[in-house]
Protein backbone atom coordinates (compact mmCIF):
# COMPACT_ATOMS: atom_id res chain seq x y z
CA UNK A 1 0.00 0.00 0.00
CA UNK A 2 1.21 2.98 -0.91
CA UNK A 3 -0.91 5.74 -1.53
CA UNK A 4 -1.51 8.86 1.21
CA UNK A 5 -5.46 8.04 0.08
CA UNK A 6 -5.60 4.63 1.38
CA UNK A 7 -7.28 6.30 4.50
CA UNK A 8 -10.20 7.41 2.33
CA UNK A 9 -10.94 3.48 2.06
CA UNK A 10 -10.60 1.52 -0.77
CA UNK A 11 -13.98 2.10 -2.27
CA UNK A 12 -16.17 4.24 -0.56
CA UNK A 13 -20.17 4.82 -2.32
CA UNK A 14 -22.53 7.20 -1.39
CA UNK A 15 -25.83 7.68 -2.99
CA UNK A 16 -24.77 5.99 -5.24
CA UNK A 17 -27.58 4.83 -8.65
CA UNK A 18 -27.39 3.18 -11.38
CA UNK A 19 -30.39 2.97 -14.32
CA UNK A 20 -30.30 0.72 -17.38
CA UNK A 21 -32.94 1.04 -20.20
CA UNK A 22 -35.02 -1.04 -18.04
CA UNK A 23 -34.66 0.73 -14.60
CA UNK A 24 -32.74 1.08 -11.92
CA UNK A 25 -30.29 -1.52 -10.82
CA UNK A 26 -28.71 -0.15 -8.23
CA UNK A 27 -30.27 2.62 -5.80
CA UNK A 28 -28.67 4.86 -2.52
CA UNK A 29 -25.79 2.52 -2.34
CA UNK A 30 -23.41 4.02 0.25
CA UNK A 31 -21.01 1.82 1.99
CA UNK A 32 -16.86 2.18 3.47
CA UNK A 33 -14.87 -0.55 2.41
CA UNK A 34 -11.47 -0.19 4.09
CA UNK A 35 -8.41 -0.79 2.44
CA UNK A 36 -7.29 -4.38 2.96
CA UNK A 37 -9.89 -6.26 3.88
CA UNK A 38 -11.29 -8.95 2.38
CA UNK A 39 -15.16 -8.34 1.36
CA UNK A 40 -17.81 -10.59 0.24
CA UNK A 41 -20.62 -9.39 -2.31
CA UNK A 42 -23.35 -11.35 -1.82
CA UNK A 43 -27.05 -11.48 -2.98
CA UNK A 44 -29.33 -13.26 -5.39
CA UNK A 45 -29.18 -12.58 -9.22
CA UNK A 46 -30.07 -9.70 -10.68
CA UNK A 47 -29.07 -8.09 -7.15
CA UNK A 48 -26.51 -5.69 -8.79
CA UNK A 49 -23.16 -6.82 -7.84
CA UNK A 50 -21.83 -7.16 -10.95
CA UNK A 51 -22.95 -3.54 -11.72
CA UNK A 52 -21.47 -2.17 -8.68
CA UNK A 53 -18.25 -3.98 -9.26
CA UNK A 54 -18.08 -2.61 -13.02
CA UNK A 55 -18.81 0.67 -11.59
CA UNK A 56 -15.87 0.45 -9.35
CA UNK A 57 -14.24 -1.06 -11.98
CA UNK A 58 -14.47 2.52 -14.16
CA UNK A 59 -16.73 0.78 -16.90
CA UNK A 60 -19.64 2.14 -15.88
CA UNK A 61 -20.78 5.79 -15.15
CA UNK A 62 -22.85 6.00 -12.06
CA UNK A 63 -26.22 8.03 -12.83
CA UNK A 64 -26.88 9.30 -9.16
CA UNK A 65 -24.15 9.68 -6.65
CA UNK A 66 -20.36 8.74 -6.54
CA UNK A 67 -18.10 6.14 -5.98
CA UNK A 68 -14.52 6.66 -4.98
CA UNK A 69 -11.54 4.10 -5.18
CA UNK A 70 -8.80 4.71 -2.81
CA UNK A 71 -10.27 8.56 -2.89
CA UNK A 72 -10.02 8.88 -6.38
CA UNK A 73 -12.71 8.47 -9.51
CA UNK A 74 -12.76 4.69 -10.45
CA UNK A 75 -11.91 5.96 -14.27
CA UNK A 76 -9.19 8.32 -12.94
CA UNK A 77 -5.79 6.39 -14.38
CA UNK A 78 -4.46 6.49 -10.22
CA UNK A 79 -7.57 4.45 -9.20
CA UNK A 80 -7.49 2.35 -12.78
CA UNK A 81 -3.57 1.21 -11.75
CA UNK A 82 -4.67 -0.08 -8.16
CA UNK A 83 -7.53 -2.15 -9.47
CA UNK A 84 -7.62 -5.21 -11.25
CA UNK A 85 -11.26 -6.67 -12.15
CA UNK A 86 -11.81 -10.27 -13.43
CA UNK A 87 -15.32 -9.72 -14.82
CA UNK A 88 -17.53 -12.77 -15.77
CA UNK A 89 -17.25 -12.86 -19.19
CA UNK A 90 -13.23 -12.88 -19.19
CA UNK A 91 -12.50 -11.02 -22.11
CA UNK A 92 -8.92 -12.68 -23.41
CA UNK A 93 -7.26 -13.39 -26.64
CA UNK A 94 -8.20 -16.50 -28.25
CA UNK A 95 -5.06 -17.07 -30.67
CA UNK A 96 -2.61 -16.14 -28.13
CA UNK A 97 -0.78 -18.49 -25.89
CA UNK A 98 -1.13 -18.76 -21.60
CA UNK A 99 2.53 -17.43 -22.02
CA UNK A 100 1.74 -14.48 -24.86
CA UNK A 101 -1.41 -13.12 -22.57
CA UNK A 102 1.09 -12.93 -19.51
CA UNK A 103 4.07 -11.17 -21.85
CA UNK A 104 0.78 -8.72 -22.98
CA UNK A 105 -0.37 -8.21 -18.84
CA UNK A 106 4.04 -7.94 -18.14
CA UNK A 107 3.98 -4.81 -21.07
CA UNK A 108 0.46 -3.19 -19.94
CA UNK A 109 1.80 -2.76 -16.12
CA UNK A 110 4.60 -0.72 -14.95
CA UNK A 111 4.19 -3.14 -11.72
CA UNK A 112 3.87 -6.37 -13.54
CA UNK A 113 4.88 -9.60 -10.73
CA UNK A 114 5.59 -12.22 -13.47
CA UNK A 115 6.41 -15.03 -10.42
CA UNK A 116 2.76 -14.28 -9.10
CA UNK A 117 0.90 -14.90 -12.22
CA UNK A 118 3.29 -18.06 -12.80
CA UNK A 119 2.22 -18.67 -9.75
CA UNK A 120 -1.53 -19.03 -10.70
CA UNK A 121 -1.10 -20.91 -13.44
CA UNK A 122 0.95 -23.60 -12.12
CA UNK A 123 -1.16 -23.83 -9.31
CA UNK A 124 -4.14 -24.10 -11.79
CA UNK A 125 -1.98 -26.87 -14.17
CA UNK A 126 -2.26 -24.78 -17.05
CA UNK A 127 0.11 -24.95 -19.51
CA UNK A 128 2.01 -21.51 -20.26
CA UNK A 129 2.50 -23.24 -23.87
CA UNK A 130 -2.14 -24.05 -24.58
CA UNK A 131 -3.71 -21.51 -26.80
CA UNK A 132 -6.31 -19.61 -24.46
CA UNK A 133 -8.88 -20.77 -26.93
CA UNK A 134 -8.21 -24.13 -26.27
CA UNK A 135 -8.74 -23.74 -23.06
CA UNK A 136 -11.89 -24.97 -20.80
CA UNK A 137 -14.25 -21.99 -18.93
CA UNK A 138 -12.03 -22.76 -15.47
CA UNK A 139 -9.03 -22.57 -16.84
CA UNK A 140 -10.05 -19.03 -18.70
CA UNK A 141 -10.72 -18.19 -15.39
CA UNK A 142 -7.18 -19.24 -13.61
CA UNK A 143 -5.60 -16.83 -16.80
CA UNK A 144 -8.02 -14.17 -15.91
CA UNK A 145 -6.80 -14.52 -12.02
CA UNK A 146 -3.29 -14.53 -12.75
CA UNK A 147 -3.39 -11.42 -15.00
CA UNK A 148 -4.87 -9.94 -11.88
CA UNK A 149 -2.94 -11.22 -9.44
CA UNK A 150 0.29 -10.42 -12.07
CA UNK A 151 -1.30 -6.53 -11.92
CA UNK A 152 -0.04 -5.99 -8.41
CA UNK A 153 -3.11 -3.99 -7.94
CA UNK A 154 -4.47 -2.42 -4.19
CA UNK A 155 -7.88 -3.79 -4.62
CA UNK A 156 -9.20 -6.86 -6.85
CA UNK A 157 -12.74 -7.23 -7.69
CA UNK A 158 -13.77 -10.57 -8.81
CA UNK A 159 -16.90 -11.06 -10.00
CA UNK A 160 -17.86 -14.87 -9.45
CA UNK A 161 -14.64 -16.27 -9.87
CA UNK A 162 -14.88 -20.01 -8.46
CA UNK A 163 -18.27 -20.46 -10.05
CA UNK A 164 -16.47 -22.66 -13.03
CA UNK A 165 -13.88 -24.20 -10.81
CA UNK A 166 -14.00 -28.00 -9.81
CA UNK A 167 -14.06 -28.17 -5.77
CA UNK A 168 -9.89 -29.38 -5.46
CA UNK A 169 -9.62 -26.25 -7.90
CA UNK A 170 -11.87 -23.70 -6.18
CA UNK A 171 -9.85 -24.80 -2.50
CA UNK A 172 -6.51 -24.28 -4.35
CA UNK A 173 -7.28 -20.72 -6.09
CA UNK A 174 -8.55 -19.24 -3.08
CA UNK A 175 -5.44 -20.33 -1.43
CA UNK A 176 -3.45 -18.23 -3.71
CA UNK A 177 -5.80 -15.56 -3.60
CA UNK A 178 -5.51 -15.54 0.01
CA UNK A 179 -1.65 -15.76 0.61
CA UNK A 180 -1.42 -12.87 -1.88
CA UNK A 181 -4.16 -11.06 0.21
CA UNK A 182 -2.45 -11.48 3.22
CA UNK A 183 1.72 -11.27 1.93
CA UNK A 184 0.81 -7.80 0.14
CA UNK A 185 -2.24 -6.16 2.13
CA UNK A 186 -4.36 -6.43 -0.96
CA UNK A 187 -7.96 -5.40 -0.70
CA UNK A 188 -10.52 -8.00 -2.40
CA UNK A 189 -13.82 -7.91 -3.13
CA UNK A 190 -15.32 -11.10 -4.41
CA UNK A 191 -18.62 -11.61 -5.18
CA UNK A 192 -20.18 -14.92 -5.00
CA UNK A 193 -23.05 -17.85 -4.28
CA UNK A 194 -21.16 -20.14 -2.35
CA UNK A 195 -21.82 -18.96 0.67
CA UNK A 196 -19.63 -21.65 2.59
CA UNK A 197 -17.10 -20.46 1.05
CA UNK A 198 -17.05 -17.25 2.90
CA UNK A 199 -16.31 -18.71 6.36
CA UNK A 200 -13.10 -17.72 8.29
CA UNK A 201 -12.06 -16.24 4.61
CA UNK A 202 -14.08 -12.88 4.74
CA UNK A 203 -13.64 -9.94 7.34
CA UNK A 204 -16.08 -7.82 5.22
CA UNK A 205 -19.48 -7.90 4.01
CA UNK A 206 -21.82 -6.85 1.53
CA UNK A 207 -24.64 -8.10 1.09
CA UNK A 208 -27.22 -6.38 -1.80
CA UNK A 209 -30.86 -6.79 -2.41
CA UNK A 210 -33.16 -5.37 -5.43
CA UNK A 211 -29.96 -2.63 -6.42
CA UNK A 212 -29.70 -1.89 -2.39
CA UNK A 213 -27.52 -2.70 0.14
CA UNK A 214 -29.01 -4.90 3.19
CA UNK A 215 -25.74 -5.43 5.22
CA UNK A 216 -22.54 -3.98 5.49
CA UNK A 217 -19.51 -4.32 8.13
CA UNK A 218 -17.45 -6.39 9.66
CA UNK A 219 -18.11 -9.76 9.31
CA UNK A 220 -17.72 -10.20 13.24
CA UNK A 221 -19.38 -7.21 13.88
CA UNK A 222 -22.51 -8.43 11.65
CA UNK A 223 -22.43 -12.20 12.78
CA UNK A 224 -22.42 -10.78 16.25
CA UNK A 225 -25.00 -8.82 16.09
CA UNK A 226 -27.51 -11.21 15.39
CA UNK A 227 -28.72 -15.11 17.57
CA UNK A 228 -31.14 -17.44 16.21
CA UNK A 229 -33.54 -17.94 18.93
CA UNK A 230 -36.05 -21.39 18.81
CA UNK A 231 -39.27 -21.87 21.03
CA UNK A 232 -43.03 -22.84 21.51
CA UNK A 233 -45.47 -21.28 17.96
CA UNK A 234 -48.31 -18.96 18.36
CA UNK A 235 -51.52 -20.71 18.27
CA UNK A 236 -52.40 -18.92 14.48
CA UNK A 237 -49.29 -18.40 13.82
CA UNK A 238 -47.73 -14.65 13.66
CA UNK A 239 -44.52 -13.60 15.67
CA UNK A 240 -44.81 -14.53 19.75
CA UNK A 241 -44.79 -11.46 21.56
CA UNK A 242 -41.82 -12.95 23.48
CA UNK A 243 -39.69 -11.60 20.20
CA UNK A 244 -41.31 -8.54 20.21
CA UNK A 245 -38.61 -6.25 21.69
CA UNK A 246 -35.89 -8.02 18.87
CA UNK A 247 -35.70 -6.88 15.39
CA UNK A 248 -36.74 -10.12 14.03
CA UNK A 249 -35.29 -10.94 10.30
CA UNK A 250 -37.54 -14.00 10.00
CA UNK A 251 -39.42 -16.91 11.23
CA UNK A 252 -39.52 -20.57 10.17
CA UNK A 253 -42.42 -22.54 12.23
CA UNK A 254 -41.84 -26.36 12.52
CA UNK A 255 -44.32 -28.06 13.81
CA UNK A 256 -44.89 -26.55 17.11
CA UNK A 257 -41.64 -25.05 17.02
CA UNK A 258 -40.18 -21.95 15.66
CA UNK A 259 -37.27 -20.13 15.03
CA UNK A 260 -36.19 -16.78 14.38
CA UNK A 261 -33.28 -15.18 13.79
CA UNK A 262 -32.92 -11.80 15.51
CA UNK A 263 -30.94 -8.62 16.39
CA UNK A 264 -31.50 -8.58 19.74
CA UNK A 265 -32.41 -5.74 22.19
CA UNK A 266 -30.47 -6.40 24.89
CA UNK A 267 -29.63 -10.35 26.07
CA UNK A 268 -32.10 -12.28 24.92
CA UNK A 269 -33.41 -14.28 27.89
CA UNK A 270 -36.93 -15.42 27.23
CA UNK A 271 -38.37 -18.32 29.45
CA UNK A 272 -38.43 -21.63 27.62
CA UNK A 273 -36.50 -20.24 24.37
CA UNK A 274 -33.22 -21.19 23.44
CA UNK A 275 -30.50 -18.72 22.26
CA UNK A 276 -27.48 -19.53 19.70
CA UNK A 277 -24.94 -17.44 17.59
CA UNK A 278 -25.72 -18.25 14.51
CA UNK A 279 -22.58 -19.35 11.45
CA UNK A 280 -22.09 -16.25 9.32
CA UNK A 281 -23.97 -18.49 6.57
CA UNK A 282 -27.30 -18.43 8.69
CA UNK A 283 -27.19 -15.24 8.80
CA UNK A 284 -26.69 -14.53 5.20
CA UNK A 285 -29.10 -16.91 4.64
CA UNK A 286 -32.07 -15.62 6.60
CA UNK A 287 -31.52 -12.39 4.79
CA UNK A 288 -31.64 -13.97 1.58
CA UNK A 289 -34.99 -15.81 2.81
CA UNK A 290 -36.01 -12.52 4.28
CA UNK A 291 -36.06 -9.43 1.41
CA UNK A 292 -37.62 -7.47 3.83
CA UNK A 293 -36.02 -7.81 6.62
CA UNK A 294 -34.75 -4.22 7.74
CA UNK A 295 -30.55 -3.62 6.46
CA UNK A 296 -28.06 -3.41 9.16
CA UNK A 297 -25.30 -1.19 8.25
CA UNK A 298 -22.21 -1.88 10.48
CA UNK A 299 -19.92 0.18 8.72
CA UNK A 300 -20.68 3.62 10.09
CA UNK A 301 -23.02 4.66 6.88
CA UNK A 302 -26.00 6.17 7.72
CA UNK A 303 -29.02 6.36 5.64
CA UNK A 304 -32.60 7.26 6.85
CA UNK A 305 -34.23 3.92 7.21
CA UNK A 306 -31.02 1.98 8.14
CA UNK A 307 -30.11 0.89 11.64
CA UNK A 308 -25.95 0.85 12.60
CA UNK A 309 -25.50 -2.20 14.51
CA UNK A 310 -22.95 -3.88 16.49
N1 LIG B 1 -26.02 -4.29 -19.65
C1 LIG B 1 -27.23 -4.28 -19.08
N2 LIG B 1 -28.29 -3.76 -19.73
C2 LIG B 1 -29.51 -3.73 -19.15
N3 LIG B 1 -29.79 -4.20 -17.91
C3 LIG B 1 -28.77 -4.75 -17.23
C4 LIG B 1 -27.44 -4.82 -17.76
N4 LIG B 1 -26.64 -5.39 -16.84
C5 LIG B 1 -27.42 -5.69 -15.79
N5 LIG B 1 -28.70 -5.30 -16.01
C6 LIG B 1 -29.82 -5.42 -15.07
O1 LIG B 1 -29.42 -4.80 -13.84
C7 LIG B 1 -29.83 -5.58 -12.73
C8 LIG B 1 -28.62 -5.96 -11.89
O2 LIG B 1 -27.83 -6.86 -12.67
P1 LIG B 1 -26.39 -7.35 -12.18
O3 LIG B 1 -25.79 -8.13 -13.31
O4 LIG B 1 -25.64 -6.19 -11.67
O5 LIG B 1 -26.79 -8.33 -10.97
P2 LIG B 1 -25.94 -9.47 -10.24
O6 LIG B 1 -26.26 -9.35 -8.79
O7 LIG B 1 -24.52 -9.38 -10.62
O8 LIG B 1 -26.57 -10.79 -10.82
P3 LIG B 1 -25.94 -12.29 -10.96
O9 LIG B 1 -25.80 -12.84 -9.57
O10 LIG B 1 -26.99 -13.00 -11.76
O11 LIG B 1 -24.63 -12.16 -11.69
C9 LIG B 1 -30.60 -6.77 -13.28
O12 LIG B 1 -31.98 -6.46 -13.23
C10 LIG B 1 -30.12 -6.87 -14.72
O13 LIG B 1 -31.14 -7.38 -15.55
Amino acid sequence: MTDENDAAGALEASGLGKTYRRGWALRDVAFHLPAGRICALVGPNGSGKSTLLSLAAGLLTPTTGTLRVFGQEPSAPAARERVAFVAQDKPLYPRFSVADTLRLGRELNPRWDQKAAERVVEEAEVPLSARVGSLSGGQRTCVALALALGKRADLLLLDEPMSDQDPLRRHRMMGVLMAEAAERGTGVVISTHVLAELDGVCDYLLLMGGGRIRLAGEADDIQAAHRVITGPSETGGGTPAALARHTVVETRTTGRQLTALIRPEGTPSEDGWIVTEPSLEEVLLGYLRAPDAPPLLADGTRTPDTEVGA
